[in-house]
């Protein structure tokens, strides 16, 4: 678990769409300008167009020529994701994508690191399609991801680790965060404060307990209902605002009970808390595609859309210059220029193991090449992650030994004798030793429910065992059955052959008897 504390670069993903009938307009003449060549995992071309590379202005210096003439830009990610052409061998759609980096990154969650995947593009080149997906017919990351993570919850309850998960959603629209689990109303506005070990975050969210997959479906659902989208004249769905989806983790790991019952779970020995954000960024986007001029208020969301990207891009092209091997002088970052950033410190930076998809459009030279630029960036960024665990204190929650019920018993007293002394209202001294007991008995609460879902499993494992033992018993009858069966017809064949044979035998004694008496001068 250690030995992957410490420096972690970016990963850096690249993602191509197909063409879509919107293509035209932009590019002219709609020709797919990105290959992800099967044989070379992680490398890009983009080919530069000839109306492009034949300007005296812009080719030589900034773009590669290939040796044949035609320009191309190479690029090489720590992935190339091709979702161009769903005929080609290596077309990734959602599912197989995810497949490729799913599992890595929820073990990593459920060992105790803050993760972080975040998707930035061009409007319209596919950033909800991948994290949030189609319905119905492709989910994206966040639904998968969600899948798997309450799966491995259920996985690990055998293994008395105990893992609650709670989400929230919010939005980041004009520079401002705004609660997409709760109703809005104009002035509710949340606001980002900076916590001393947590780092930056909204106040006052609301944090949402998932126990099934369905409950976080429903919630993301009615999260996206809620979120800012509108028409643009570059994606008919195009997202307004920026979305961060937070999965929270908190796991207790058990220690075995050295009680009688095989099904009672010991004291709590250690706590794993961490969280992963999932992150749909606005599109970056240009008013002459996105033919908003008469639109006063679109044009002001695209104006602070690009403001708080352009921060972004200035975080990273600082970061990327504070993490390269020259001796330089370190940079100051500018977080807090915007509510983005300010809130993506940690996963810049700090304390998570992060992802980058860069979602760019198959035609579109200007916007991909800008894209792809910002991606080879970000490759040499590195955060420094370390899992968060807590040692727990077991003076109060273990308690090894000790009957329950003597314990329960004595803090029924002594919440009687705190319950008297509130009445008294001299509890100034006693208010923190209250607040103790009430977080000792919410843990055992949480505890004893645990202990009830452990049971349950391990109930449920029995009951696997003995369905197993059944039917193989039926094999057995059935294999048995099947033996006396064959025996029995075998049997009969056999007694139908003896008596054939006797038949038969008889028959031919009696042939020879009328051999041994046949005399041939009688018939002459
Ligand atoms: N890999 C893909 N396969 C099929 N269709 C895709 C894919 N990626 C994107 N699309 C389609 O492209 C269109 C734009 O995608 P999407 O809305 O996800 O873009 P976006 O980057 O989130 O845009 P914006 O920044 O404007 O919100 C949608 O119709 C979507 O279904």
């Amino acid at each position: 678990m250690e030995g992957d504390d410490g420096n972690t670069k970016v990963k850096v993903i690249a993602r191509v769409r197909p063409i879509l009938t919107q293509d035209g307009i932009s590019s002219g003449d709609g020709e797919c300008l990105v290959k992800m060549p099967l044989e070379e995992p992680g490398k890009t071309i983009l080919t530069i167009p000839a109306h492009v590379n034949q300007n005296p202005y812009r080719a030589s210096a900034q773009y590669k020529k290939d040796p044949l003439g035609s320009g191309v830009k190479e690029y090489w990610f720590d992935q190339a994701v091709w979702s161009a052409d769903t005929n080609s061998s290596n077309y990734m759609e959602n599912q197989r994508f995810y497949r490729s980096i799913g599992p890595e990154i929820v073990d990593d969650l459920y060992r105790g690191f803050n993760m972080c995947i975040l998707a930035y593009g061009q409007t319209g080149t596919g950033k909800t399609f991948t994290m949030m997906g189609r319905e119905t017919q492709q989910d994206g990351i966040i639904p998968l991801l969600a899948r798997d993570i309450l799966d491995r919850r259920d996985q690990l309850i055998l293994q008395r680790i105990n893992s609650e998960v709670s989400m929230t959603y919010v939005e980041l629209y004009n520079e401002q965060a705004r609660d997409l689990m709760t109703e809005q109303h104009s002035d509710s506005k949340a606001r980002v404060r900076e916590h001393p070990v947590r780092g930056p975050y909204v106040e006052g969210l609301k944090e949402v307990q998932v126990n099934e997959y369905e409950d976080f479906m429903a919630a993301l659902r009615e999260g996206n209902a809620r979120r800012s989208t509108a028409a643009t004249g570059s994606n008919k769905n195009s997202s307004r605002s920026h979305a961060i989806v937070t999965l929270s983790l908190k796991q207790t790991r058990f220690g075995p009970s050295h009680g009688k019952t095989d099904g009672e779970i010991g004291y709590a020995k250690e706590q794993l808390i961490s969280n992963i954000k999932l992150v749909d960024l606005a599109g970056s986007e240009r008013m002459a595609k996105t033919k908003l001029y008469n639109q006063q208020s679109r044009m002001k969301e695209g104006t602070l859309i690009n403001q708080s990207l352009s921060v972004l891009g200035r975080c990273i092209n600082l970061l990327s210059q504070n993490t390269s091997n020259k001796p330089s002088k370190t940079h100051v970052i500018p977080y807090r220029e915007s509510v983005l950033t300010y809130l993506l410190k940690e996963n810049l930076a700090g304390n998570s193991k992060s992802y980058m998809i860069f979602c760019v459009s198959p035609t579109d030279f200007e916007e991909t090449h800008h894209t792809l630029n910002y991606a080879n960036q970000v490759k040499s960024i590195k955060t420094s992650a370390r899992t968060n665990v807590v040692q727990l204190d077991q003076t109060l929650v273990s308690e090894e030994g000790a009957q329950k019920d003597q314990l329960i018993e004595s803090l029924r007293s002594e919440i009687d004798l705190i319950s008297s002394k509130l009445a008294d209202t001299t509890l100034s001294s006693d208010q923190s030793y209250a607040d103790t007991l009430v977080s000792y008995l919410e843990a055992e609460l949480g505890k004893l429910k645990f202990e009830n879902r452990f049971v349950k499993s391990k109930l449920a494992q029995k009951d696997d065992l003995i369905q197993e033992l059944k039917s193989h018993m039926r094999y057995i009858e059935q294999d048995a059955n099947s033996s006396i069966e064959k025996a029995a017809a075998s049997f009969s064949k056999s007694h139908f052959t003896h008596t054939l044979m006797t038949k038969t035998q008889a028959e031919l004694t009696t042939i020879d008897r009328g051999l041994a008496t046949f005399d041939p001068g009688k018939i002459l």
